[in-house]
């Protein structure tokens, strides 16, 4: 007897975000791309906690030991400080923006898109009567998070001054990006050689980096300024390479707690410094200004493409410049 005629494959279901329920009732969305892809935002710090590529490999960092409670902010995935980064201010470290409830925003100003990009999430935050006792000024803070048609992660900020009493405000800024790599000791991150930086490790003094990329081997705590738009982070063992394009953010700081403070870190693992490294795109040397109407845009987009090498052959101007 003839077999029956094959049905046609079936269609793959189009990409979409949906909004679940995280640890504690946090509410997060998740945006599905093709094959095994997705990226994971907490509405809680309007924070990226996930970004899996087309096998559904975890590419971001979150501590095993994450706190996922308010006040405290997440351990992992990409924090958005705001409006004040590390220690620059009066404010509490890193500033509020990571541990407020944003909202999904259904209806924002329009934005120019890739029109291949299917998957994207338009969040908002903005000021409390509490935040405006702790930080008197305004806002509007857009953010965008999109998962781009060959597995890019994009998060694109919109930050509005909407003082109604005509007066400008200044801030810093940072993507707290936590990439999960193998073994920190096999890790390299080029872009950055030669770049002056300020060390929190010696009280913010300045330095020049030298040698031909950096690699990890102790604690480290670097604001690298005016730091090119591209940096790639090469995970020797994994034989990955993670480029990180940056774009209004002049600065980048390069961050690993290392074995004692991570055992200091409550929400750490002890040896979980082997596994993570943060580059983070940064507005911090020069603070921004926005006067009342102003609007400034922060983009940070992120790939991982396979390295294509064995070990140190890699050629930076290939990576840095595609
Ligand atoms: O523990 P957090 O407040 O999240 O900060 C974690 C780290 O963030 C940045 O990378 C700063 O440069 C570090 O000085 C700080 O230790």
């Amino acid at each position: 007897m003839a077999a029956p005629p094959s049905s046609p494959p079936p269609q793959q279901p189009p990409p979409f975000y949906e909004l679940v329920k995280g640890p504690c009732g946090l509410d997060k969305v998740v945006l599905r791309g093709a094959r095994k892809r997705s990226v994971e935002v907490y509405l809680y710090g309007g924070q990226v906690t996930s970004w899996k590529n087309d096998h559904g490999e975890e590419l971001l960092f979150v501590s095993s030991k994450a706190i996922f409670k308010p006040p405290k902010a997440i351990r992992g995935g990409v924090p958005i400080c705001f409006p004040q980064f590390g220690t620059h201010g009066n404010l509490e470290q890193h500033g509020f923006a990571r541990n407020r409830l944003w909202i999904i925003d259904d209806n924002p100003p329009p934005l120019p898109l890739n029109p291949a990009i299917k998957a994207f999430v338009d969040l908002i935050l903005k000021p409390s009567d509490e935040d405006l006792k702790i930080w008197p000024h305004s806002f509007e803070f857009r953010l965008r998070v999109a998962l781009g048609p060959t597995g890019d992660l994009s998060l694109t900020s919109r930050i509005r001054n909407t003082n109604t009493d005509g007066r400008p405000f200044s801030y810093t800024f940072a993507y707290h990006t936590y990439f999960s790599v193998s073994d920190i000791s096999e890790v390299r991150v080029e872009g950055l050689e030669t770049m002056d930086y300020l060390d929190n490790l010696k009280g913010k003094e300045r330095f020049t980096e030298q040698g031909d990329a950096i690699v990890f081997e102790s604690e480290v705590d670097k604001i690298y300024l005016s730091a090119p738009s591209k940096i790639a982070i090469i995970d020797h063992e994994k034989k990955r390479t993670f480029v990180l394009t940056k774009e209004g953010l002049p600065d980048a700081v390069v961050w690993n707690p290392w074995d004692k403070k991570a055992k200091a870190m409550q929400d750490f693992g002890d040896v979980e410094y082997k596994h993570m490294l943060c580059v983070e795109p940064a507005a911090v040397e020069k603070p921004i200004t926005l006067k009342p109407g102003e609007e400034w845009k922060g983009r940070l987009a992120l790939s991982a493409v396979p390295s294509s090498y064995c070990s140190g052959q890699l050629d930076p101007l290939k990576v840095i410049h595609g």
